[in-house]
């Protein structure tokens, strides 16, 4: 379990981090959300005792990270920055880390095989793209088979197929009961991985709420629905008090209505459906209204804060990707 007890953090005239306090259960994953500049890279930098609070605390099981027993073999971590030599092999990237932490050699290919980077175990780590250095990252936070996982923007870089699988992995290792802190500036990526979500905006807590609730309580409920009678099911919707706009493909996006009741009014009237799907691209637009007073770095004023600015701040997902193609050297890292 982490705890974060009315922690502070100013570096000068900014403070990164402004008396947040929240705590991460094991069992599941927490995701934590929040506008780059939010102050999530400094929160786990603090939690793992990279850096001094300027006041509050930090715990791990009820202790610093620094008295902790053993806690790389406790808490796995992978932050947005790593340092990996690049004239090193993954897999001598990895034994080297083994080593350090009195973790056996066989526990390397077990890593690498879990992160499906075994083809390319004795290739050099220089030639790696942004994606197979987050997996190499990711296989260097599970080395020490961790209680305990911190992991920093994981998806950054990944191709869809990636994302899929880091999901997969992080909700099988919650279900061994193991606690799972991840950030993100994805809402929608964390809607369908997380549990529980903490968001921050400027260093406050905004919210720490179970996802479910969190997407309840602000998901517009939209449904895209196909159907080659949709002017009659316009009409019966209509009827049931559904707000329905057809778009310019013949395709409707129906409010105020749950997929499964829009389901059961078509066949109760004898229409064909070809698709029924929700949607829930507006989470992110809920999500973006929520922290739009705490986004650090807006664009131009007169721009709403769409995706596209969010990616387009300093240390956003696309400059990190821009940075690793022109080789920026990566510093730091916990594990
Ligand atoms: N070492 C530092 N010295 C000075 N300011 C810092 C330092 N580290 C972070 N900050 C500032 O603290 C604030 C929070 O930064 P932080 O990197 O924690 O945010 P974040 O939510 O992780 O953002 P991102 O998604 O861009 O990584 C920002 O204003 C940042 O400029």
């Amino acid at each position: 379990m982490i705890e974060v007890k009315d922690l502070v953090k100013r570096y000068g005239e900014t403070t990164a981090v402004d008396h947040l306090s929240f705590t991460v259960e094991p069992g599941r994953i927490t995701g934590f959300l929040g506008p780059n500049g939010a102050g999530k890279s400094t929160t786990m930098r603090l939690i793992l005792g990279l850096d001094r609070p300027t006041s509050g605390r930090a715990l791990i099981d009820g202790k610093p990270y620094r008295e902790l027993p053993d806690p790389l073999r406790n808490v796995g971590a992978l932050l947005e920055a790593r340092a990996v030599h690049p004239g090193r092999t993954a897999f001598n990237h990895l034994l080297y880390l083994a080593q350090t932490q009195g973790v056996p050699k066989s526990r390397v290919s077990e890593v690498l095989d879990l992160v499906g980077l075994s083809a390319v175990a004795k290739k050099r780590t220089k030639g790696f793209s942004l994606g197979m250095g987050q997996r190499l990252g990711i296989a260097a936070a599970l080395l020490g088979d961790p209680r305990l996982l911190i992991l920093d923007e994981p998806v950054n870089g990944l191709d869809p197929e990636g994302i899929v699988w880091i999901r997969t992995l992080l909700k099988q290792l919650a279900s061994e009961g193991r606690t799972i802190f991840v950030s993100s500036h994805l809402m929608n990526e964390m809607a369908v991985t997380a549990d529980h979500v903490v968001v921050i905006g400027r260093g406050r807590l905004i919210a720490d709420t179970p996802m479910e609730e969190f997407i309840a309580r602000h998901a517009e409920q939209v449904v895209l629905v196909r159907s080659p009678q949709a002017e009659v099911l316009t009409e019966a919707l209509r009827a049931s008090g559904a707000q329905v706009r057809a778009q310019p493909d013949g395709a409707l996006l129906v409010n105020k209505v749950e997929a499964a009741t829009i389901g059961e009014l078509a066949a109760s009237k004898g229409i064909v459906l070809h698709e029924l799907s929700p949607q829930r691209g507006s989470l992110e637009e809920a999500f973006m209204e929520m922290t739009r007073a705490d986004v650090e770095f807006h664009g131009p004023a007169e721009h709403p804060p769409a995706m596209a600015t969010w990616d387009a701040v300093p240390g956003s997902a696309a400059q990190s990707q821009a940075a690793a193609a022109q080789g920026a050297p990566q510093s730091g890292g916990a594990s």
